[in-house]
């Protein structure tokens, strides 16, 4: 379970970017934000993931308040939390295998997740992981020789791997072309209803978010201005939300 309770962002320049959020989020839940550019929306996941700390209000991720916890207990909570982000955070000259064991290191210890010194069971983890996501056969090239989509679903092993609860994507396939971008959402749908994983997702195709999401939230000026299902939310609202 995932709680926001009023939270509140504004930056040291004065721009106020989240206003009085609050939101749940139950265990197997997929929730898609959406709204215009500047809304708030990677300002909130940044909070949620911790690379920005909210100026008031509190985050609950499975009851801990993630911006009190230090030091073992705060790694304890990370390591169940997996990001799928436009800028795909995957270290771009190393091999994908070994992006993917970097999904272990929480729980292992860096010495632990490198290829020459991991375990035989996690190198096993790891390409058990690449197969879920279509991938084993290109365990051994560099990162940044695959395609944008096919680096995508090494971030999605890599939360596989880490046995993410949780987990945020940041417009995971803005930089996709359309069939590219469907095939990653459709991964990591089943992905997470396979593992009964929770998922906040930004999007900016409202086709994607329709199809996706069981739950939308749609965010104006660092509020929640609605947030339904994809059935009861009329077109006019969609409008008004893109609206300038
Ligand atoms: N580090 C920062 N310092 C100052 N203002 C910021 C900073 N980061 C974001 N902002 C501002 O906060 C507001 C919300 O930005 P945010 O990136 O969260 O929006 P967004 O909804 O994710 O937009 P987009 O869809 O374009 O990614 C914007 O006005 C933005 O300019």
């Amino acid at each position: 379970m995932i709680q926001i309770s009023d939270l509140s962002k504004v930056y040291p320049d004065g721009t106020q970017a989240l206003n009085g959020v609050t939101l749940q989020v139950r265990q197997g839940e997929q929730l898609v934000l959406l709204g215009h550019n500047g809304c708030g929306k990677s300002t909130l996941m940044k909070c949620l993931t911790g690379l920005e700390k909210p100026s008031s209000g509190k985050i609950l991720l499975d009851q801990h308040d993630i911006h009190q916890l230090r030091g073992h207990k705060l790694r304890k909570v990370r390591q169940g939390v997996g990001c799928v982000f436009q800028q795909m955070n995957l270290v771009l000259d190393v091999s994908v295998l070994q992006n993917v064991l970097y999904g272990a290191m929480a729980k292992h210890g860096f010495w632990r997740v490198l290829n020459l010194t991991a375990s035989r069971t996690l190198r096993e983890q790891a390409l058990w992981a690449l197969e879920q996501v279509g991938l084993a056969e290109l365990a051994a090239r560099r990162t940044d020789m695959l395609s944008g989509g096919q680096q995508q679903r090494v971030a999605i092993a890599r939360m596989l791997m880490q046995q993410a609860k949780i987990v945020f994507a940041d417009e995971p396939v803005a930089s996709l072309d359309p069939k590219a971008g469907r095939e990653v959402m459709e991964l990591l749908q089943r992905i997470v209803v396979e593992h009964g994983m929770t998922l906040i997702c930004v999007l900016h195709q409202l086709d994607l978010a329709m199809q996706y999401g069981h739950r939308l939230v749609g965010m104006k000026k660092g509020k929640i201005v609605f947030d339904d299902t994809p059935d009861n939310l009329p077109a006019e609202t969609f409008q008004e939300l893109y609206h300038a």
